[in-house]
């Protein structure tokens, strides 16, 4: 048996008009790592945020150390020794590491004054547990998300803590930063930590995890380990159903060419030509990193290109600004859209529907209210969008509900391009499927898609076509029949210079 370090038993929690928790239930053992699985809106933060205290249970108990406890917030908790890693970094870039470590806990000299050789001096110490090379007299601005969230981990230790919550966690990281994210893991089993890892990609859950618990609709539907289960049967519970083909792919003959772009070149960006047909997914793989954003954010017209050029349907365009590439109907959908694409304190009905507008205007220039709502009720309908009404605002959904609105809100413009980038991360199986099928009845409609995506079995799965981006070039194109996982890796990390000659 395994030491319990934490029980939730029968954790309720509602909000107006939503029942987030209905009968929670969570254990976590010393030296063990329990996933906390469930589709978008299944309660899984919310069951984090009322452990540690930042709402309060309407009903349940909480057993920290053998006690009852009831945390009154984060900083009760994280005292007591249960630290959490946000998906939003909590760090102020302006200041080192070692001053975000020990912010409002500086070390002092007998003069009282704050005694910086020895704050450093520990702070290395912590990156040093961590295998992690910099200096914490580094600011938080010159690292990378990957790092920020490492040193995130090092504040999280230097309070001793006995559960380390980390909820998706590899979301913004690369693989290297990943592999090392679970070599800490597997440190933190070995000094007997808890760890309750939070994560919609079941591939890690299997990698790093040893229990995995499943919520749905609030509900606590079953812990087991992860050695009773496969990918199948955990999407099952998950989705309270068997999910079927998971990429529902559909051929279409597709039609002429719609976009054409040409030795374009800038920042990230260097010489890449390619095609794009009416009714084709084009699948844009590459590693993080690799210049496939700053690509897109040229096409429609968020930074700058150098040089090389945009052909659309037969005429060259200047994108100089996001709003030209809407005028000329190019609609990209942000990897970060909490930063990007959504206004959290505006309601689901208004963000979605705020760039097009113009779509539910009558012939007096004057808004059909009526349309608007029918228009985003549809919406809501086909992804399933959890939300007591349309009129919630977006901020108080669930992570994965809110980049649901935000495709919508791309699909709403009525685009003739369509980039999406990074679609479906930190959205649930279920949902992506949801998703993908959309997708595929847009491009039968021919909608040219450009899919962006780290996720090998999706750009697999979904694509007609697909390009591999390293350091700003394009060092592989695909046809879906040649493409394999090996393939388009190799053109990730630069290996295959070559082309595969495709048809145009
Ligand atoms: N402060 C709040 N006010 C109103 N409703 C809320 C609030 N916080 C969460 N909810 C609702 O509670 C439900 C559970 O949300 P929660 O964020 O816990 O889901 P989740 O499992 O973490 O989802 P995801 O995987 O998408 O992040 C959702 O329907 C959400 O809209």
């Amino acid at each position: 048996m395994h030491d319990n370090l934490l029980q939730l038993i029968n954790i309720h929690k509602s909000f107006p008009g939503v029942k987030a928790l209905t009968g929670a239930n969570l254990n976590v053992r010393a030296g063990r790592v329990m996933a906390l699985i469930g589709e978008n809106g299944a309660g899984k933060s919310t069951l984090m945020k009322v452990l540690t205290g930042i709402y309060s249970k309407d009903d349940g108990e909480i057993i920290y150390l053998g006690n009852k406890v009831n945390f009154k917030g984060p900083k009760s908790s994280q005292e007591a020794g249960i630290g959490i890693i946000h998906q939003e970094l909590n760090l102020i870039p302006q200041l080192t590491i070692a001053e975000n470590i020990f912010l409002g806990r500086e070390f002092t000299n007998k003069f009282g004054c704050i005694d910086w050789k020895k704050t450093y001096d520990q702070a290395d110490k912590l990156l040093a547990e961590l295998h992690l090379t910099y200096d914490s007299r580094k600011l938080i601005s010159e690292l990378s998300i990957g790092e920020q969230q490492m040193v995130e981990i090092a504040k999280v230790l230097s309070f001793n803590s006995k559960v380390i919550i980390m909820d998706e966690p590899t979301d913004a990281l690369t693989e290297t930063e990943t592999a090392s994210l679970f070599e800490v893991i597997r440190k933190l089993k070995q000094q007997n930590c808890g760890i309750v890892y939070i994560s919609h990609r079941l591939k890690e859950i299997f990698e790093i995890c040893d229990d995995v618990t499943v919520l749905r609709d609030g509900q606590f539907i079953g812990e087991k380990t992860v050695a009773e289960l496969d990918e199948n049967s955990l999407i099952e519970m998950m989705v309270g159903r068997k999910l079927e083909e998971q990429y529902p792919r559909i051929s279409k003959e597709r039609g002429g060419v719609t976009l054409q772009v040409k030795n374009l070149s800038g920042a990230g960006v260097n010489n890449i030509s390619f095609n794009l047909h009416e009714g084709e997914i084009l699948g844009v793989s590459g590693l993080m990193g690799a210049g496939r954003t700053e690509l897109m954010k040229m096409i429609y017209g968020a930074n700058p290109a150098k040089s090389g050029s945009i052909i659309l349907k037969g005429k060259t365009i200047k994108t100089n600004s996001p709003s030209d590439g809407l005028n000329h109907g190019i609609v990209y959908i942000s990897e970060d859209r909490k930063r990007d694409g959504l206004i959290l304190g505006m309601s689901v009905k208004d963000n979605m529907s705020l760039n097009a507008l113009n779509n539910f205007v009558n012939q007096f220039g004057k808004l059909q209210l009526k349309n608007e709502q029918k228009s985003v009720d549809d919406f809501v309908g086909l992804f399933n969008i959890k939300t007591p009404s349309i009129n919630q605002i977006i901020g108080l959904l669930s992570g994965g509900n809110q980049q649901k609105v935000a495709i919508a809100k791309g699909l709403m413009m009525r685009p003739s391009i369509l980039i999406l980038d990074e679609p479906t991360r930190g959205v649930d199986v279920g949902a992506k499927k949801e998703i993908y099928q959309l997708i595929n009845q847009f491009k039968q409609q021919g909608l040219s898609v450009i899919l962006v995506s780290s996720d090998m079995p999706e750009v697999l799965g979904m694509s007609d076509r697909i390009l591999v981006i390293y350091e700003g070039t394009v060092t592989g194109e695909f046809s879906i029949r040649d493409a394999t996982q090996e393939k388009l890796m190799a053109a990730a990390v630069g290996k295959a210079q070559e082309k595969v000659n495709v048809a145009k």
